[in-house]
């Protein structure tokens, strides 16, 4: 057995014991869940009527209690391609239920936002909260404690963490997230954004816009680009939440049916009072959230991960920071290209061998924690392998070799030695920037900046010509406490028509990018936000900002007399439309983006 990496494992300890005293109060709460929430004995018949009275066939099992009941927690929506297929999954859920002589029954629904929807949109400020209020919808729908087993339906950027943060405070109970697959490729990923590139121009119209962006977006499943939805799938792959590689799975097939079986089939079968209990505060513990940080590195995942990773862990108990990131980083090499990371999408990164390789390529390097509590039957092992249909039955094979070598690459010949997400930190703050998909001649860029309070001005500002100079776009109050830190994908088009004509540029934000964004250096999630003092909110036009992923650094070049002397401008007003004005709440008591941006754990941690 190949010995864990030296970082790994001193990165783990760190953060096992920084989260000593957090982590036993949770491990606690869990073992009090155990005792009285994980049998229906303390509901009176009242509430146990009320629970099974429209169960139908049910019924008598539920009755009963003598049989694990599923609670199934659905973030189906039509607006979501990826979501879109969960509307029929609670019936298949309750038909392989009944299988294994378990019942399942709808506990809750929760919302779920498309950020491709909402992007550049008032809705889009709701984005980072709709993670929050994910969680809380789902300890509403697990409240009714008439479950032994969660089935978690969600695959986007804020569902699966929302979905984990609220699951997690019932961390007594098994659970297994269940995924629905990416839709089958359609226009390329890279033409999609020359189309757009054009039209930010002005040398196509709307029409061909659309067309464009409809043969991209073009039916039922996950968006084929590696953003934060696609790093959500594959972070549960390496914390072992899923059945094994049933992430990239596509929609509508048999297969995908029969892993959607399995995954039920094995809830059933590790329930409390069987012999194999995996509840999920077990499963999630630091060693799996330390993988799932070695995953985004490996395979150049979404920066959002940087807050909602912070975020996941400390609903159980876990303190991580960006230090964690960078030094993991650095240990671990980059695996795989898939757009924005190179041309390829995740149906030809699975084809390639998708997680089963990468996982087995760091299982065998030492690069993961392999004795992880899994879902399925025994450790991470099992991950390093991908299911096919062998005469209808679901089978786990090798996966020995990558398919596609411009995809997919082993740790002995990686596409970069280490992982491409950069912490940078100076007399700006402290930021990420992901390099994986930069020109490493543009991992530095120093030039004078243009200091914005709103996305559509800086397109203002671009449309207008007055922004073709080597230049520095830096726009501010986009944090969580002064809009809900939306992404500002929106820029991209224009940021990169901008490189595409030869002048050095770089955002630096105290919001958030899509985990679709890629070639333009942006230093994002800067802390502590323009609103309440940071020193983003110190710039003027002009002052000469240097942003260097190479040194981690990133500072205003302006002498400090002058520096310690300027005041911060008035904020602009917080939102008020489109029920911004109903998330006041969350903007007032969030915390840093490094600690999870989480208005809900924040309050949580106080009442510790
Ligand atoms: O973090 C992410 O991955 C993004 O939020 C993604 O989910 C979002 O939908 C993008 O906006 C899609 O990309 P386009 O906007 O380029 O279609
Ligand atoms: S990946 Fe993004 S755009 Fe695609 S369905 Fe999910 S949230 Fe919407």
């Amino acid at each position: 057995m190949t010995e864990l990496h030296p970082t790994i494992a001193k990165v783990t300890e760190r953060i096992v014991k920084r989260s000593a005293r957090q982590r036993r109060h949770y491990l606690d709460l869990i073992e009090r869940g155990r005792e009285a929430g994980t049998n229906r004995d303390q509901l009176s018949c009242g509430n146990l009527a009320h629970a099974f009275a429209a169960s139908g066939e049910d019924k008598p099992v539920i009755r009963t209690g003598a049989a694990m009941n599923i609670g199934i927690v659905t973030a189906y929506n039509d607006m979501l391609s990826a979501h879109q297929p969960y509307g029929r999954y609670p019936e298949a859920i309750k038909l392989a239920a009944r299988e294994v002589g378990a019942t399942a029954q709808v506990a809750g629904g929760v919302p779920a936002m498309c950020d491709g929807v909402t992007q550049g949109q008032a809705g889009m400020d709701l984005s980072l909260f709709s993670r929050d209020t994910i969680a809380l919808s789902t300890a509403v729908s697990l409240s009714h404690a008439m479950f032994e087993g969660v089935a978690l339906l969600g695959i986007c950027d804020k569902i699966v963490p929302g979905l984990l943060m609220g699951a997690l405070r019932f961390g007594h109970l098994p659970t297994i997230l269940i995924p629905a697959g990416p839709m089958p490729s359609g226009l390329a990923n890279k033409e999609k954004v020359r189309i757009r590139q054009l039209y930010a121009e002005g040398k196509v119209g709307k029409d061909e816009l659309l067309e464009s962006e409809s043969a991209s977006y073009h039916g039922a499943g996950t968006c084929t680009f590696y953003g934060t939805a696609n790093s959500n799938q594959m972070m549960m792959e390496v914390m072992g939440l899923h059945m094994p590689a049933a992430a990239f799975v596509n929609p509508g097939t048999k297969l995908r049916q029969e892993l959607t079986r399995a995954a039920t089939h094995r809830l059933a079968s590790i329930g409390w009072n069987g012999d194999d209990y995996r509840p999920l505060g077990h499963c999630v513990d630091e060693k799996a959230i330390v993988n799932a940080i070695i995953g985004l590195m490996a395979t150049g995942g979404s920066t959002n991960h940087a807050i909602h990773l912070p975020a996941i862990a400390r609903a159980a108990g876990i303190s991580i920071d960006w230090t964690d990131f960078a030094e993991i980083s650095d240990a671990v090499p980059l695996l795989a290209r898939v757009y924005p990371n190179g041309s390829g999408d995740v149906n030809h990164f699975h084809a390639a061998g998708g997680m089963s390789y990468i996982i087995r390529e760091l299982l065998d390097s030492g690069l993961l924690h392999r004795d992880i509590m899994t879902v399925a039957r025994g450790d991470l092992t099992d991950y390093g392998k991908e299911p096919v249909l062998e005469n209808d039955a679901l089978q786990w094979r090798d996966v020995p070799a990558s398919r596609d070598y411009n995809m997919l690459r082993p740790v002995a010949n990686p596409f970069s030695a280490d992982g491409g997400m950069k912490l940078l930190a100076g007399n700006l703050g402290r930021c990420v920037m992901k390099v994986s998909a930069v020109d490493p001649a543009l991992w530095t860029i120093e030039a004078p900046a243009a200091v914005f309070h709103d996305q559509d001005d800086v397109l203002r500002a671009f449309k207008a010509g007055e922004l073709e100079r080597d230049v520095v776009v830096v726009v501010r109050f986009q944090g969580p406490k002064a809009n809900g830190m939306p992404e500002l994908h929106k820029l991209t088009p224009a940021l990169g028509v901008l490189q595409d004509r030869g002048f050095k540029v770089a955002l630096v934000t105290d919001g958030r990018m899509s985990g679709a964004s890629g070639k333009v250096p942006a230093a994002i999630h800067l802390s502590p936000e323009a609103l309440g003092g940071g020193p983003i909110g110190k710039l003027r036009d002009g002052d000469l900002v240097r942003v260097c992923a190479q040194s981690g650094t990133i500072d205003a070049l302006v002498d400090a007399a002058t520096w310690d002397a300027r005041d911060i401008p008035a904020a602009p007003p917080p939102p008020y439309d489109t029920g911004r004005e109903l998330f006041a709440l969350f903007r007032h008591h969030s915390d840093l983006a490094e600690q999870g941006a989480s208005p809900i754990l924040a309050a949580m941690e106080t009442e510790l």
